[in-house]
C-alpha cells in the first residue's frame, strides 16, 4: 500500500515538474546569449514572481548573492526582468536614460494611483522617449513639471525658504513636547510621533502654512488619507473596483483630492511655494484642469512625505542609540551654538541657532546622516526599456537588453557591495561620508542609490536631506530620547521591505519617552536655516 501511494506521489511530482518545464518553455520569452544570463527560479514558470510576492525588493539581493554576473535577468511568465548590481553598468543604465526609461512609470502611476483623467494621462505619455524634446521641441508635460520641481529645489533662496517653514513647525512641534505634562514629554510610537509632525511641516513648506489642505482639514485627517493609500498601494494600482477591494484607500484618495481641489478653488496659491506655484504653471500651459492638478498632488505628497518620514524616524534612532555617537554628534553641535566666551549652561531666554552653519561646521551631521540613509535605503529604480539596447561594463563586457522588459537597479545589493564599500560594507559607520575619508576610498557617485540616478534622480534630495539634518539638530539640542521598554536599551525595530517606498520601514513602532533636557531648560530657542536671510 505505502510502496502504491509512494508510486502515485512519485508520478504526480515528475508529471507537475514536466507540466511546469512545459509552460516554462511556452510562457517564457526566448533568451538570447547576448543577453544577461538566466536565474532559473527553483518552482518552474512563477517562482520569481512568488518570491518578489513573499520577500518585495529584498528578493533582488537574493538573487544576486547566488550568482556572481553584475547583471541578469529572472524569467518571468511572458516577461522577463533584468536586475544591475555593479555601479558601472549603473552608470551606463543612467546614461541611456531615454531608452532605459523612467517615464512609463510616471504615467502608469498617474493613471493607477493618482487617477488622472485620459487626458491628463495622455499628456503625460507624450513623447516616452523624447524625440521631439531632442529636436528642440520644448518638452512635454512630464518633462516641464519634473523641470520645475528640479528647479524649485537647487539649494539657494527657495530651498531655503521651505526649509525655514519645516524649522518654524518642528520648532513648535518641540515646544511642545517639551512643555507638556508639566515637562514631562510624550511618551509613544516614535515613527508615529515623526510622521504626524514631518507630514505637517513638509506639506507646510511646500503648500503654505497659511492655506496648506493638511492644516484646514486637521493634520490627523491628512495623514490618514495618505497612509491609507500607502497602505491600499497595490490594490489601487491594480484599478479593479477600488471601493470595494481597496476601501480605505480609494475613499482616502477621494478626501486628499476634494480637499486640494478646494485649496486651489480658494486661492490657496498665493501663499503656496515656488515649487508648487511652477508645477501649476508648467501644468495649464499644457491645458490640464485643476481637478487633475488635485490629483497630481497626492503625486507630490507621496513623492515629499512616503521616504522623508522613515528616514527621520531611523535617524533619531540611530543617534540616539549609539551613546558614544551621541556625544560626539551633541559636542560638535554645541561648540557652534555656545562658542567660547559663552557660558556653557545656557542660561539666557533667548537663542538663535542657525542650523545651515551646523550643517557646514559639523560635518559629521551630514556623514551620519548619509550613512542612515545607505543602511536603510530600499530604493528599486525600476525602469522600462523602450529599445533594445546593449549596455557595457567598460571592463569588455556588454549585455544586450531587449525592448518591452522591465530593469531595476535595486539600492540593497549596491550598498552592501565590499568591492566597492570595502570590509565594513555591512557595518553601520556614521564617518563613512566624511570628505576625509573620501580620500581614503574613491566611491563611485552611482554607488549611493539612496535617490536613485540618471534623468530621473530624485529632486527633493536637497530639501530631505536638510529637513533631517534639522529635525536631528533640534532633537539633539533639545531632548533626550529613550525607550520605554527593553529597561530603555535601544533595540531597532526588524525592517519591512514595502513596494511604495525606496526607504525601509519598520514592522512594529518601537515606544519611546522623548524629555526636555535639564541643562537647557531655561532656554527659548528659535531655529532658522541661515541666519543672514532670516535677520535681512
Ligand atoms: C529621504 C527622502 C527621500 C528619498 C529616499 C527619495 C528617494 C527617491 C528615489 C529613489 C526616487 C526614484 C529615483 C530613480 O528611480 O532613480 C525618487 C524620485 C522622486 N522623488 Fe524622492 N526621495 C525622498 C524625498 C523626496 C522629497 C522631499 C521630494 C519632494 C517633493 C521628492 C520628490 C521626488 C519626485 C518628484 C520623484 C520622481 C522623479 C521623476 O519622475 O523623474 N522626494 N525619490
Amino acid at each position: 500500500m505505502i510502496s502504491l501511494l509512494l508510486l502515485i506521489t512519485g508520478v504526480v511530482t515528475i508529471a507537475l515538474y514536466l507540466l511546469g518545464r512545459l509552460l516554462t518553455s511556452l510562457l517564457t520569452l526566448p533568451h538570447d546569449p547576448r543577453e544577461p544570463p538566466l536565474i532559473h527560479p527553483k518552482i518552474p514558470f512563477i517562482g520569481h514572481i512568488i518570491g518578489l510576492l513573499r520577500h518585495g525588493t529584498k528578493y533582488y539581493s537574493m538573487m544576486a548573492k547566488t550568482t556572481p554576473h553584475p547583471i541578469f535577468t529572472l524569467p518571468v511568465p511572458n516577461g522577463r526582468m533584468y536586475i544591475v548590481t555593479s555601479p558601472t553598468l549603473i552608470a551606463s543604465c543612467d546614461r541611456r536614460a531615454k531608452p532605459i526609461s523612467f517615464a512609463p512609470y510616471v504615467v502608469e502611476f498617474g493613471r493607477r494611483i493618482l487617477a488622472g483623467s485620459p487626458h491628463a494621462v495622455a499628456l503625460l505619455s507624450e513623447d516616452l522617449l523624447e524625440e521631439r524634446t531632442n529636436r528642440g521641441g520644448g518638452g512635454n508635460l512630464r518633462t516641464q513639471t519634473m523641470a520645475a520641481m528640479h528647479r524649485a529645489q537647487v539649494p539657494g533662496g527657495e530651498l531655503d525658504g521651505m526649509v525655514r517653514v519645516v524649522l518654524r513647525c518642528v520648532g513648535g512641534v518641540v515646544d511642545g513636547v517639551v512643555a507638556g505634562d508639566g515637562g514631562v514629554g510624550f511618551e509613544g510610537g516614535l515613527f508615529e510621533w515623526v510622521r504626524g509632525f514631518v507630514t505637517v511641516a513638509g506639506t507646510d513648506a511646500v503648500y503654505g502654512a497659511e492655506t496648506n489642505p493638511f492644516r484646514e482639514r486637521g493634520a490627523a485627517d491628512g495623514v490618514v488619507c495618505c497612509r491609507a493609500v500607502d497602505r491600499d498601494f497595490a490594490m489601487l494600482g491594480l484599478m479593479v473596483l477600488p471601493d470595494i477591494l481597496a476601501p480605505r484607500g480609494s475613499r482616502g484618495r477621494k478626501r486628499f483630492f476634494r480637499a486640494f481641489r478646494e485649496y486651489y478653488a480658494a486661492g490657496g496659491l498665493e501663499t503656496a511655494s515656488y515649487l508648487i506655484k511652477a508645477r501649476y504653471e508648467a501644468n495649464k500651459k499644457y491645458g490640464v484642469s485643476d481637478e487633475d492638478i488635485a490629483r497630481f498632488d497626492l503625486g507630490v505628497c507621496t513623492a515629499l512625505l512616503v521616504n522623508t518620514v522613515p528616514a527621520v524616524g531611523w535617524t533619531l534612532c540611530h543617534a540616539f542609540s549609539d551613546r558614544a555617537l551621541l556625544a560626539k554628534l551633541r559636542q560638535g553641535i554645541e561648540a557652534v551654538v555656545f562658542p567660547p566666551g559663552r557660558p556653557q549652561i545656557a542660561t539666557s531666554t533667548r537663542l538663535l541657532v542657525d542650523i545651515k552653519r551646523i550643517a557646514e561646521a559639523v560635518p559629521l551631521l551630514e556623514s551620519f546622516v548619509r550613512e542612515v540613509l545607505r543602511v536603510e535605503s530600499n530604493s528599486a529604480s525600476a525602469r522600462f526599456v523602450l529599445q533594445d539596447t546593449v549596455l557595457d561594463d567598460g571592463a569588455g563586457n556588454s549585455y544586450l537588453v531587449k525592448k518591452d522588459s522591465f530593469l531595476g537597479m535595486p539600492s540593497a545589493p549596491v550598498h552592501a557591495n565590499e568591492a566597492v564599500w570595502g570590509p565594513t560594507a555591512h557595518t553601520f559607520d556614521p564617518t563613512r561620508f566624511l570628505p576625509e575619508r573620501q580620500k581614503e576610498r574613491k566611491i563611485p557617485a552611482s554607488a549611493w542609490r539612496t535617490f536613485g540616478g540618471g534623468n530621473a534622480l530624485c529632486p527633493g534630495r536637497h530639501l530631505a536631506l536638510r529637513e533631517i539634518m534639522s529635525i536631528l539638530v533640534v532633537m539633539l539640542l533639545r531632548c533626550d530620547v529613550e525607550p520605554c521598554e527593553e529597561k530603555g536599551r535601544w533595540k531597532l525595530p526588524a525592517k519591512r521591505h514595502h513596494i511604495s517606498t525606496s526607504i525601509l520601514t519598520p514592522v512594529d513602532d518601537i515606544r519611546v519617552r522623548i524629555r526636555p533636557r535639564k541643562e537647557f531648560k531655561k532656554v527659548k530657542w528659535e531655529f532658522v536655516w541661515g541666519l543672514e536671510a532670516e535677520t535681512r
